[in-house]
This record gives C-alpha cells, sequence and structure tokens, in this order.
C-alpha cells in the first residue's frame, strides 16, 4: 500500500488508485499537480453533474487529466464515448489496462484537446495550474456545449464573480461572455492521496454564446486592464487601447470615476468593437 492511502478497502476510488499507482510503479508528482482522489463521495460530486449532462444528451465526453480513473471508470457507466487525455505516460498505460473499450485513454496534453476537441462534453479534475487555461480553451471551442470542472475554490470564485465583487476578474469576464457558471460541490483535501493543500470546487458551466473572434481582443483588454482593478476605468482603458494600437472611443469618458473592478463584461466587448473600427 502507498504511504498515506489509509487502511481497508471500504472505498472503490480508493483501492482503484492504489492498484493503478502499483502498476504504473509512480510516485505521485507535485510538479503534474497528481492528487488523486479517493473518497467515494467525492466522486460523486463528479459524477452527478457528469450523469445530469448525460441525461440531458451530452453523452460523449473529453477528459483532461484521468490520472488513476477514480473519475473516468464510473463516467464510463453514463457516457457513451470518453476520450480521457493523460500527460503522464505511465498513468496512461496503466489505467487503459482497466479501462473499458468505450474510453479511449491518450497520451497527451489536454490543454491542446480542449481547444479543439468535438465531444460536447468535458469534464476535469484539472491539475490546478493549469485551470484558467483549460477554462479559456474550453471558451473558444464551441463545440463544448458543457463542462464540470474540479479547480482550486479561489478560482471557482472568480469564475463565478460578478462585477463589483473582490473575486471579480479577467477569468470572471470570460466567463460570463460566453458561459453560465455553477459551483456544485466541494471537494476537501482528505478525499485526495496525496492530501492538496487546498479545496477543491467542483464548478459545472454551460454555454450560453458562442466564441465570437472579437472576444480575444475584449480578454485582451480585461488582461491589461485587471492588472489595476481599482483605478479609474477611463484611465487605465485608454493606456491599455492605445498600447493595443487602437484608438480610445469618446464615450470612455462617462465611465466617470468607475474603477475597473466596476466594469460589466460586455463593457469589453464594446471596447474591442471600438477598436475593431
Ligand atoms: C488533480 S489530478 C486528478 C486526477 C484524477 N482525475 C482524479 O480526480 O483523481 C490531475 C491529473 O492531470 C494530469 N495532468 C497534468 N497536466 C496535464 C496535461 N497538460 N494534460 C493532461 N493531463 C495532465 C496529472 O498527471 C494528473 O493525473
Amino acid at each position: 500500500m502507498q504511504p498515506g492511502l489509509g487502511r481497508g478497502g471500504r472505498r472503490r476510488a480508493e483501492s482503484l488508485v492504489r492498484r493503478v499507482l502499483g502498476l504504473a510503479g509512480l510516485r505521485p508528482s507535485d510538479r503534474l499537480g497528481q492528487h488523486f482522489i479517493i473518497d467515494d463521495r467525492a466522486v460523486g460530486e463528479f459524477l452527478k453533474p457528469i450523469t445530469r449532462a448525460a441525461e440531458g444528451g451530452l453523452r460523449e465526453a473529453l477528459e483532461i487529466g484521468p490520472g488513476a480513473g477514480s473519475i473516468t471508470l464510473p463516467a464510463a457507466g453514463v457516457l457513451d464515448r470518453i476520450v480521457a487525455v493523460e500527460l503522464d505516460r505511465r498513468l496512461a498505460s496503466a489505467l487503459s489496462t482497466l479501462a473499458p473499450p468505450s474510453v479511449a485513454v491518450v497520451v497527451g496534453d489536454g490543454l491542446k484537446y480542449a481547444a479543439v476537441s468535438r465531444a460536447p462534453l468535458v469534464y476535469s479534475n484539472t491539475p490546478f495550474n493549469l485551470s484558467p487555461a483549460i477554462v479559456e480553451a474550453l471558451a473558444s471551442n464551441n463545440r463544448v456545449s458543457a463542462a464540470v470542472l474540479g479547480v482550486q475554490y479561489e478560482v471557482a470564485r472568480r469564475m463565478v464573480a460578478r462585477p463589483g465583487s473582490r473575486d471579480y476578474s479577467r477569468l470572471s469576464v470570460l466567463v460570463s461572455l460566453v458561459f453560465e457558471a455553477e459551483l456544485t460541490g466541494v471537494v476537501k483535501p482528505q478525499a485526495y492521496y496525496p492530501r492538496p493543500q487546498v479545496l477543491t470546487a467542483v464548478v459545472v458551466v454551460r454555454r450560453l454564446r458562442r466564441w465570437r473572434s472579437l472576444y480575444s481582443v475584449a480578454m485582451e483588454l480585461a488582461g491589461c486592464a485587471f492588472t489595476q482593478r481599482n483605478k479609474k476605468a477611463s484611465k487605465v482603458l485608454r493606456r491599455c487601447l492605445e498600447a493595443a494600437g487602437c484608438t480610445p472611443p469618446r464615450w470612455l469618458e462617462t465611465l466617470g470615476d468607475a474603477r475597473v473592478w466596476m466594469l460589466e463584461p460586455w463593457d469589453f466587448v464594446r471596447l474591442a468593437e471600438a477598436c475593431r473600427g
């Protein structure tokens, strides 16, 4: 038994993780964000929204970072087809010996797959350092209708934040431009082997609007503006627009004393439109 995996076989996820890590001869890597779910209730936090999505007709999925398969194998029971992309070759090879035929375990960078996948559903208990990049890739891939994502709790708060709140950020703007997002559950560190330092939140996103090329410019401007979130928006935006080679529109002055953290997501789209002329 791996150190820290707990006693007895009362958890299905726990015995699966033990088996796959044994097969792979692997010690979890911090660099790859390898924390594996060993608690069946935590698996349920992902499986419930995945099942709802499947019942709603999203029956093919991309999984990013299946690890030891704690979510993959139960999800295979409710989905018709899963492509599970894992960066760690040893894990992928061990998991593929246990996965049913409806699951294709692929070695690769899940981030690249997120941007081009044709599957309508994506799920991932994400490597935390990649979460915002995964959200960004999914937003720009119009084929993805919904995603179930485990992210660091603070990132989840930023994903669902509205203008005016402390957590409102570039990521909030991105999510609200294309998705409806809901924080549906929380997974504690003790549900993992090894334990991470942070809480995981499960966030379900559903596409509201198609990604438009204009949003890339809007997000560039939002990224620039949120480096000075407490400053006067008109001043900061003027500087950001000029840096992007755009002429600031006259209506910037109507923002008055509003600060960057008060801007609505659509303000950035209007600016991008003005930028395109
Ligand atoms: C937090 S663990 C989650 C593992 C499993 N899904 C679970 O919930 O128990 C993240 C997994 O993503 C894998 N990973 C890290 N970077 C990746 C990348 N760029 N593409 C695909 N998988 C990646 C890690 O090897 C690890 O298996």
